[in-house]
């Protein structure tokens, strides 16, 4: 049971947070999808009051729809421009989302002018809740999902009892076309919008849980080489916007096989843990570390690269000097490192360039000794 409540505590606050930039690149991406998939749908909403029209619906109705349709082809047009350039408007999702939602309590509102029962019965108009709602799991961010559920209920609610106050009768609640508008079958749709909101911010959590554990090197809990190579790219653009250097220190330690062979397998672990642990309470802000495989690690500072060799040596010095336990009990031992470091843009534009030229530093530093931090061949 605790752990239950704990779950859900977890869950809750997740979905409240901000995500991470991993994540909010994700839900970019799942901006543009929307964003596309709006428009094409702003395009086959065109088509709905024709059809009213040709199935012998009635003509205002089918005018209204025909306005609303144009009225959203216009703005889908204008939210798939921004959200092609994706970064620049993290606002983005938030807005278009309150926007569907209210497009759609604007649409009812417009029914309700002509004909009231038409404003709490429709159910093709009032489905557009739903689909915005469940568009918002392509975002990614349970933000932006509970605020969509949220508006719905809150718009919805107010427009069911404006509408049933402002009935003249009771008769004038009941349609031919549309039905009898009830207490009940309203307090319905309130739940049913409240259902579509908890599965779409469960979608939204397993979609951030699964991009987290894709993303995270499961023996040491750092970011791995999967997280680098979709982070990076924004280190980049970020770097040319402000126009600062950005430095890669690929780290590897020294002899490590051998300190396998000597105290084995788990005690190695063990230190290659605390390694971590010590390198990775070092890191300050502007600076990301990664595992990237076996005993090798990514430093990235934002930093020309004579002040990051400055850094890295410091690093190196200070682990240098820490005692690590080998296991409970046993003799403390010293751990050391050698580094390449390889700046953005000078040595590379690309993560897998910046990675070579390192590695050849790295190889330097170890041809000469180990122990060591190399910023350029010798
Ligand atoms: N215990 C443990 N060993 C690992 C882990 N990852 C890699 N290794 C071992 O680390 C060693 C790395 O070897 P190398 O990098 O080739 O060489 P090295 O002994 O470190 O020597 P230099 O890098 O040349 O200084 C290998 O024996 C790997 O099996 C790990 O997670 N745990």
């Amino acid at each position: 049971m605790l752990a239950e409540e704990r779950g859900l505590k977890a869950i809750v606050s997740t979905l409240l947070s901000r995500p991470d930039e991993i994540m909010l690149e994700v839900g970019a991406g799942g901006e543009l999808m929307v964003a596309r998939l709006r428009a094409v749908a702003a395009a086959l909403l065109l088509l709905l009051p024709l059809a009213n029209m040709l199935g012998g619906g009635r003509i205002d109705e089918s005018l209204i729809g025909l306005a609303g349709a144009v009225v959203f082809n216009v703005v889908a047009q204008v939210w798939l421009a921004l959200s092609r350039r994706r970064r620049h408007f993290r606002w983005l999702p938030f807005v278009t989302t309150a926007a569907d939602i209210t497009t759609v309590t604007l649409v009812l509102a417009l029914l309700a002018t002509q004909h009231l029962p038409a404003a709490l019965n429709s159910l093709i108009v009032w489905c557009g809740y739903l689909l915005a709602i469940g568009l918002t799991a392509l975002r990614s961010d349970g933000r932006v999902t509970l605020l969509a559920g949220g508006l719905a209920l809150v718009q919805y609610g107010l427009l069911a009892v404006i509408v049933i106050a402002i009935a003249p009768s009771p008769e004038a609640l009941i349609s031919t076309d549309y039905g009898t508008v009830t207490a009940g079958s309203q307090w319905q749709r309130l739940v049913l919008l409240v259902v579509a909101t908890l599965i779409a911010a469960m979608v939204v959590y397993r979609t951030q849980q699964l991009v987290q554990m894709s993303g995270t090197d499961d023996m040491t809990g750092l970011p791995n080489r999967t997280w680098l190579i979709h982070r990076m790219p924004q280190l980049f653009e970020t770097a040319d916007e402000e126009g600062c250097s950005l430095t890669l220190a690929l780290i590897n330690l020294d002899r490590f096989r051998r300190l396998n062979d000597e105290i084995g397998l788990s005690g190695a672990d063990r230190a290659m843990g605390q390694f971590v642990d010590t390198l990775d309470a070092m890191t300050d802000s502007g600076e990301w570390l990664a595992r990237v495989r076996g005993d090798e690690f990514v430093l990235v500072l934002r930093k020309p690269i004579g002040t990051a060799w400055e850094r890295v040596d410091a690093i190196r010095r200070i682990i240098g000097e820490h005692a690590f336990e080998s296991d409970r009990g046993g003799e403390p031992m010293h751990l050391h490192f050698s580094a390449g470091l390889a700046s953005y843009p000078h040595d590379g534009r690309s993560l897998s360039a910046l990675l070579r030229r390192a590695d050849l530093r790295l190889q330097e530093a170890k041809r000469t000794g180990r122990n060591r931090v190399v910023l350029r061949e010798g």
